[in-house]
């Protein structure tokens, strides 16, 4: 069976391995000369598509970032410089024999659909190919979406979009005022603060900003996107999740002073992850400053009447997608709504698949592996579908699950969560771990497994194409983490209480249970108060207050939580 898979990207290479694991004949067009997508940096190459920025350093840590039977050296920085994500994107493909089935240079034109079903791919080159199954891989950050502006026509500087900036050059010394405070936002004016005469930046709605680098210096996701971390959320209010990530984001920079803060929730929101703008503002670097009214020939004036001079107008307003090239009755998306059965399948048609296209928090590349694993075997015919209205049914719900989570924005259409979703798919082709069994059988792995972090090489445990190293590389996760850190021996200096690991270890132990007993006892009685029916109003008194007490503790609880997964 032939498969044509679209782009060679951090998706497309995945996408390429899950068929031939499956043994499908497999052909990858890329329209430019190498694999790597955006991360592939080619400055002044033009209509190549997007590609990161000079400085971009990812997001997402290595750990957290990596494909599920292939992790990455453990010298990488645990945050990398473009130029490593892409090195190590491309001895993935070498490692896995990937090179032989991309023809570059060959971008696809059209492509339509037949009587008998099969998917004609016309590419520029001119030849026509036919295929029976298609993978699209062509990312969602190629087209740049402008922002309708009142008086834009006035201003007679430079406009440019986040899309078209690569480096530092031709910044230097300017007024630059920048529109939006996403990630992209954020890492421009960071890159130019120290060249440029000014930068500012507007914003409507404000955010929550997030630090990558956490407690202990650790990445923020190899702390928090554990199994452990995923029930408590699920379990506590949303209310009480919020106000924990909002306080400790408050502890680092309050969010009122600097004018940051949004109207909604921590979880409501895309994360804005920069660990150098509070530094940048305190400096008088960055400005932050009220949504935009009008322009002048040299200026921008925000509400409520500022003017800031601007030689160069950044507009960071993210992107649009779709695929212009593919016939709307394959697969059509309008206005970036997503018709697709977990963001992955048309609900008419088994042998189309979409990869990649989702917005995760946490990283692309092992959603877009496990949507691959999913893709390549409902085409090898090994994994059914369940029937069209049934995944109507599921669009439509998710649908509205992301509108009661996040606040309205064409920006929330394509969210999902790292680990829930990532356990969705796996479920359905059999390669979620089996805690359970883990649990009874094996209760170390299952304690590395529930509070450590949810490293995509749990996903090839079990079930199909499981990989051997996986369990090693597990236990390996926190080595592979610190080894780039520690270039220094230090000797070891003995706290009473927090001295070598080991003590450290038990310290943290204590702290946990000795917290957890005592939000047990408090709930204990809360519930006696509540099922008691004749009781003094002093009693009643009495549970509000625990309640409190309780609320309190469970923040902390959280918080010891950080201990925990540090060492795990
Ligand atoms: C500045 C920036 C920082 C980011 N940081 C992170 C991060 O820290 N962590 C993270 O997980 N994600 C990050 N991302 C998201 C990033 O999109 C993904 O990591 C990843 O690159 C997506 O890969 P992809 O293959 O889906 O898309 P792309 O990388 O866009 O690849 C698509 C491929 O398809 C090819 N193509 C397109 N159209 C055609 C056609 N018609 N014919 C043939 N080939 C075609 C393109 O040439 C390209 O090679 C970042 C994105 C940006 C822009």
């Amino acid at each position: 069976m032939r498969v044509c898979v679209v782009g060679a990207g951090a998706s497309g290479l995945p996408a390429i391995k899950a068929c031939i694991e499956e043994g499908l004949d497999v052909v990858c067009f890329e329209k430019t000369a190498d694999i790597g997508g955006l991360w592939n940096y080619r400055p002044g190459q033009k209509d190549i598509g997007g590609t990161v920025m000079e400085s971009t350093v990812v997001n997402t840590s290595k750990e957290m970032m990596a494909y599920s039977d292939f992790p990455p050296p453990a010298e990488f920085a645990n945050f990398m410089h473009h130029t490593k994500v892409i090195e190590y994107i491309k001895s993935y493909a070498e490692h896995f024999g990937l090179m032989d089935k991309i023809r570059f240079n060959t971008p696809v034109k059209r492509i339509s659909r037949n009587e008998q079903n099969k998917y004609i791919v016309s590419l520029q080159n001119g030849e026509i190919e036919e295929f029976e199954k298609l993978i699209l891989c062509t990312g969602h950050h190629a087209e740049p979406s402008y922002p309708e502006l009142k008086n834009l026509d006035n201003f007679k500087g430079k406009v440019v979009h986040a899309y078209d900036y690569t480096n530092t050059s031709g910044y230097e010394g300017k007024d630059v005022f920048l529109l939006g405070i996403g990630n992209s936002a954020l890492d421009i004016a960071v890159d130019i603060a120290k060249i440029a005469k000014s930068v500012t930046i507007s914003t409507r709605r404000g955010t929550w900003i997030f630090n990558r680098v956490s407690q202990g210096g650790m990445p923020y996701d190899v702390q928090l996107f554990s199994r452990y971390y995923d029930t408590l959320l699920k379990t506590i209010p949303h209310a009480v999740a919020n106000d924990f990530m909002e306080y400790r984001l408050q502890q680092r920079m309050d969010h009122d002073v600097y004018g940051l803060r949004p109207d909604h929730r921590f979880f409501q929101q895309h994360p804005t992850v920069n660990d150098a703008l509070a530094n940048l503002l305190c400096a008088g670097y960055i400005t932050i400053t009220e949504d935009i009214d009008t322009f002048t020939e040299n200026s921008v004036i925000v509400k409520g009447g500022r003017e800031f001079k601007c030689d160069i107008f950044l507009t960071c307003t993210g992107y649009t997608f779709g695929f212009p090239f593919v016939d709307s009755d394959i697969v059509e998306i309008k206005n970036q709504q997503v018709p697709l059965y977990k963001y992955v399948f048309p609900p008419n048609s088994d042998s189309v698949a979409v990869i990649g296209l989702i917005q995760p928090i946490g990283s692309i590349a092992p959603i877009s592996e496990i949507q691959s694993r999913w893709a390549a075997r409902v085409f090898a015919g090994r994994c059914q579908l369940p029937s069209s209205q049934e995944q109507i049914d599921d669009i439509q719900k998710k649908k509205a699950a992301m509108k009661k989570r996040y606040f309205d924005s064409i920006k929330h259409t394509i969210q999902v969560d790292y680990m829930s979703y990532m356990d969705e798919i796996a479920e359905i082709i059999g390669c979620l771990p089996p805690m359970k069994h883990y649990l009874f059988f094996y209760p170390r792995f299952w304690m590395k497994l529930f509070m450590g972090a949810n490293v995509p090489y749990a996903y090839r445990l079990v079930g199909p194409h499981a990989w051997e190293g996986a369990e090693q590389a597990i236990w390996t996760v926190s080595e592979r983490v610190k080894k780039p850190l520690k270039n220094r021996q230090c000797r070891i200096r003995k706290h009473k209480k927090r001295g070598s690991t080991d003590e450290y270890f038990r310290y943290a132990t204590q702290k946990v249970i000795a917290t957890n007993i005592s939000i047990l006892f408090c709930s204990g009685l809360l519930l006696y108060c509540s099922t008691t029916s004749t009781l003094p109003p002093a009693v009643y008194f009495f549970s509000f207050f625990l309640f409190f007490t309780l609320y309190g503790a469970t923040l902390m609880w959280f918080d010891l939580q950080y201990d925990m997964t540090t060492i795990f």
